[in-house]
């Protein structure tokens, strides 16, 4: 079913016991950096290193339409993807601003924009203008999708090899959180009404367009739960599928993934049912406002370090956590211990 697997080492469990034992030398009470010393010990697991470095961050955000849009299920226009990838390509959006304010590395992929864009710094590996509808026909092809789990893994392994010590996945689809929300469905076997959300905002009236479209859209393509990619044909997003092919090059070179929000977590799964072990490499970093993050995350099987209401997308609540993840890696690398500060231990 799946054609490609990818050589992705498992944690070295070891070099943790060892980084554990190093932060209780630390001058600190025992344990009083509390996740952030957990944070450090997995860091130190992902990267096989007793004082790994998450800096630079490597940001990639992948842009894709979604067919689905045809039938009402978004605040905004299918167009506003198109004018967004420009503000990112000019350095206005949010993730530009929370990019440079961490020093990252930003890539931005148009994997499926329904529009050519021409700017000199876009990165062009459009699959296809957009997906199909999916309420009425399949989002892609087989190829299509595994192209876009590709493009994504290329572009990954390229961000890496140009010195990203972590990556950060950002999207911007208007309607991802349809397809979302149906990937979702299907891999958590769970009702649609009990996940799907208000993505940009729409009303309450539209939300309930919205779990019918889903609801009905699944029945009619009856994706296969065992099969990612299946799932990505019939109800997937072009970005997602980038996403997720992206996750899968960072835990093949041991680089720790920083898990954005709702639509970023449901690629996370879907890289996960890919190659499961890319799941020791990912780190969800703030739980959405969307009622499916929750459950997605539950999924995942990760516990979301911030949780500020965020719900965006573009790989900012990624690149907000970037910081904390940062001290943790300081905390090794810059505390004094008891015995090189001079300070008495515990009695
Ligand atoms: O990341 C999230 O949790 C998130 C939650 C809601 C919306 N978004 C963003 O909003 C867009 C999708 O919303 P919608 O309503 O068009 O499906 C897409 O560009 C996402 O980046 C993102
Ligand atoms: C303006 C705008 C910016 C976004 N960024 C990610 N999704 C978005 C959706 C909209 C509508």
């Amino acid at each position: 079913m799946i054609e490609k697997n990818y050589p992705i080492p498992n944690r070295n469990k070891e070099m943790g016991q060892q980084v554990y034992e190093y932060i209780n030398t630390l001058a600190k009470p025992l344990g009083s950096l509390g996740r952030l010393e957990e944070i450090a010990i997995e860091l130190a697991e992902m990267k096989n290193e007793a004082f790994p470095s998450v800096s630079p961050a490597g940001i990639l955000v992948f842009a894709a339409d979604h067919g689905i849009t045809e039938e009402g299920v978004s605040a905004y226009p299918q167009v506003v993807t198109k004018e967004m990838v420009h503000n990112f390509l000019d350095g206005g959006a949010g993730i530009n601003v929370f990019g440079r304010q961490i020093d990252s590395y930003i890539n931005i992929i148009d994997i499926g924009v329904a529009n050519d864009i021409e700017h000199t710094s876009l990165i062009n590996r459009k699959i296809r203008y957009g997906t199909a509808n999916f309420y009425r026909e399949d989002a892609m092809t087989r190829q299509e999708a595994e192209r876009a789990i590709e493009v994504g893994y290329e572009q990954g392994s390229e961000m890496i090899k140009k010195g990203a010590q972590c990556l950060i996945l950002g999207e911007m689809g208007i309607g991802n959180t349809t397809a979302s929300s149906a990937i979702l469905a299907v891999l958590s076997n769970s009702d649609v009404a009990t996940l799907v959300g208000s993505g940009t905002g729409i009303s309450q009236e539209i939300l309930i367009h919205k779990t019918k479209v889903i609801k009905q859209s699944l029945q009619k393509r009856k994706p296969n739960p065992h099969d990612p990619i299946d799932i990505i044909v019939k109800v997937g997003g072009l970005e997602i599928a980038g996403m997720a092919g992206a996750m899968l090059a960072a835990a093949t070179n041991r680089v720790p993934i920083l898990i954005d929000g709702f639509i970023c977590t449901v690629a996370a799964l879907l890289a996960k049912e890919i190659s499961p072990n890319a799941f020791d490499y990912m780190v969800a970093t703030h739980q959405s406002v969307e009622p499916g993050h929750r459950i997605a995350l539950n999924l995942l099987g990760r516990k979301p370090i911030l949780d500020l209401d965020l719900r965006l997308g573009e790989g900012t609540g990624a690149a907000i956590t970037f910081p904390i993840l940062q001290s943790a890696t300081l905390m090794l690398k810059e505390m004094a211990s008891f015995d090189s500060a001079g300070i008495s231990k515990k009695s």
